[in-house]
């Protein structure tokens, strides 16, 4: 696979200063969070990484190539991304929503296979919304939505997972689901990055972390190094309690009586 490299990149926050310049490469295997306050420039982020917003400078690179250089094809053919709001565009049904995934691997005006439908139609019973293949999605909830949109991605099949804010609108269980199954990605050899407003999930199921502060500080590094209380304290303006579970930290808000 062609990792996903940031190369001194200065994200482009309308009227806001160069924050600092990222440099990083999503490696195989690897699952980084992106952990900010509101507006601190994590979906920016992403969209960046995407190629979906010019940087202020430095560049993004899926593997040696640029992606500026590269055909939105083959960036598709790798990059998947999970936006935060829906884009329901047109009505369609899940079982087509689904199958837009396939559309890179497809020639122009090529019409999905079978085996394209086989595969959609998996990637809708991992997420566990198989049963509603032929309900228009503008009707769904916000949870069913949601895992339409990662089983959409699921069946695109890239190498590298981009994910805003990705257990949005889901219920504990399929919040849950929906991290072991980026896992099991990671697992197989592709890499994950998303921006998670849960400090305990992307405690618990990330390697690695990049913190976003407002002023445009940043920095990254494996989780267990990045999730010192204080840095975390200050990043959301909260104190915090943090005991430990599993062997792992878990943060709680110190409630001000
Ligand atoms: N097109 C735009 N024009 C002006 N300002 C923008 C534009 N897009 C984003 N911003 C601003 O850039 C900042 C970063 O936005 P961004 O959506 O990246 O933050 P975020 O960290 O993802 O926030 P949240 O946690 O609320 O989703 C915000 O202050 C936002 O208002």
């Amino acid at each position: 696979m062609n990792p996903l490299q940031a190369r001194d990149l200065v994200i482009d926050i309308p009227g806001r200063d160069d924050g600092e310049a990222l440099n990083f490469i999503i490696q195989p295997g690897q699952i980084w969070g992106v952990l900010g306050p509101n507006g601190a420039g994590k979906t920016t982020l992403l969209h960046t990484l995407a190629g979906l917003r010019e940087p202020r400078a430095g560049e993004v690179c899926l593997g040696e190539h640029r992606l500026m250089e590269l055909k939105r094809k083959r960036i598709s053919q790798q990059l998947g991304l999970v936006f935060q709001e829906r884009q329901d565009g047109f009505p369609a049904t899940v079982l087509e929503t689904a199958l837009i995934g396939r559309h890179p691997w497809l020639s122009p005006w090529q019409m999905e296979t079978g085996n394209d439908e086989e595969i959609a139609r998996r990637s809708l019973e991992q997420l566990d919304v198989a049963h509603l293949s032929d309900r228009m999605v503008n009707t769904l909830s916000g949870g069913e939505r949601q895992r339409v949109a990662i089983a959409t991605v699921l069946a695109q099949a890239p190498d590298t997972w981009l994910l805003d804010e990705p257990t949005n609108h889901l219920d504990l269980h399929h919040q849950v689901s929906v991290l072991q199954l980026l896992t099991e990605q990671a697992g197989a050899g592709n890499s994950v990055f998303m921006c998670l407003h849960d400090l305990n999930l992307a405690a618990r199921w990330c390697d690695h972390l990049l913190l976003l502060y407002p002023n445009g500080e940043v920095c990254w590094g494996p989780a267990e190094r990045m999730l010192a209380p204080v840095a975390l304290e200050r990043l959301y303006g909260q104190e915090l309690l943090t005991v430990e579970v599993d062997g792992a930290p878990v943060f709680v808000p110190r409630k001000v009586w």
